[in-house]
């Protein structure tokens, strides 16, 4: 599976954020995305995702196996974007897991076993049934990713994951992102916070002037970007 952008213009009416003249982003690959505050990273996350219109250009998904007919959004389960502030919805903690299962295409009996273990690598574990809306900021946070690992998507975005966590709360985002990739979820994750992130990731993208450029080398333009190019 492969998220592929071509000719895109990400921005908002008059307002052009970034050029992408190509990207891709596959299973296993795994880019740490930089640039200033209001450079564009949340917004071309977005887009990547569907859930924002580029200005111009497209995103397109290619999968190895046709779409079922039933599944109107190929994307659907497939492509998760986290968002810096993540939404949990009503209900305790163990319905958000609830609903993240029925994007898993999995045997029903695994899914116990699923939920102990995605509330166990963030540290939530035996906190299934407290409300969602009485966890502290990192903790809400920390459901997210385990809502987010409950349905093992084969593509992340991940918004500032770390912003606002303490140490711990970061150490355990960290584990399970990296459990994850180790699934083979390729990601793209953005965080002002190199440290953790950098080694996590083989790749570095960086938005310097409104374009997308490899982090080390700030004249070498992105074009066919992904785990072969760089080597
Ligand atoms: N819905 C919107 N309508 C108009 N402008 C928007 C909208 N959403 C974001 N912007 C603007 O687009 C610019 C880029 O925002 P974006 O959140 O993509 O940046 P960012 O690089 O993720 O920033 P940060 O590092 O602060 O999270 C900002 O100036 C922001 O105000």
């Amino acid at each position: 599976m492969k998220l592929i952008a071509s000719d895109l213009q990400v921005g908002y009416q008059q307002t052009l954020l970034l050029n992408v003249d190509h990207l891709s982003l596959a299973e296993g690959d795994s880019i740490h995305l930089q640039g200033a505050n209001g450079s564009g990273k949340t917004s071309l996350l977005k887009c990547l995702a569907g859930l924002q219109k580029p200005l111009t250009g497209q995103v397109q998904l290619q999968t190895d196996w046709p779409t079922p007919w039933y599944r109107r959004n190929p994307s659907l389960g497939q492509v998760v974007y986290l968002h810096q502030s993540p939404y949990l919805f009503e209900g305790n903690v163990r319905d958000n897991l609830q609903f993240a299962w029925r994007l898993r295409q999995a045997q029903p009996h695994t899914r116990e076993q699923a939920f102990t273990q995605a509330l166990d690598l963030v540290g939530l574990g035996g906190r299934e049934l407290e409300s969602a809306n009485s966890l502290s900021g990192g903790e809400r946070k920390r459901l997210a990713l385990a809502r987010l690992w409950v349905v093992q998507p084969r593509l992340m975005l991940l918004d500032e994951p770390l912003a606002n966590l303490d140490t711990h709360s970061q150490r355990l985002i960290l584990q399970a992102v990296a459990q994850l990739q180790a699934n083979g979820c390729g990601m793209i994750i953005t965080s002002h916070q190199p440290q953790g992130v950098s080694e996590l990731c083989q790749s570095h993208w960086h938005i310097d002037n409104r374009e997308l450029r490899r982090g080390d080398s700030p004249t070498a333009k992105v074009h066919s970007l992904g785990k072969n190019y760089y080597g």
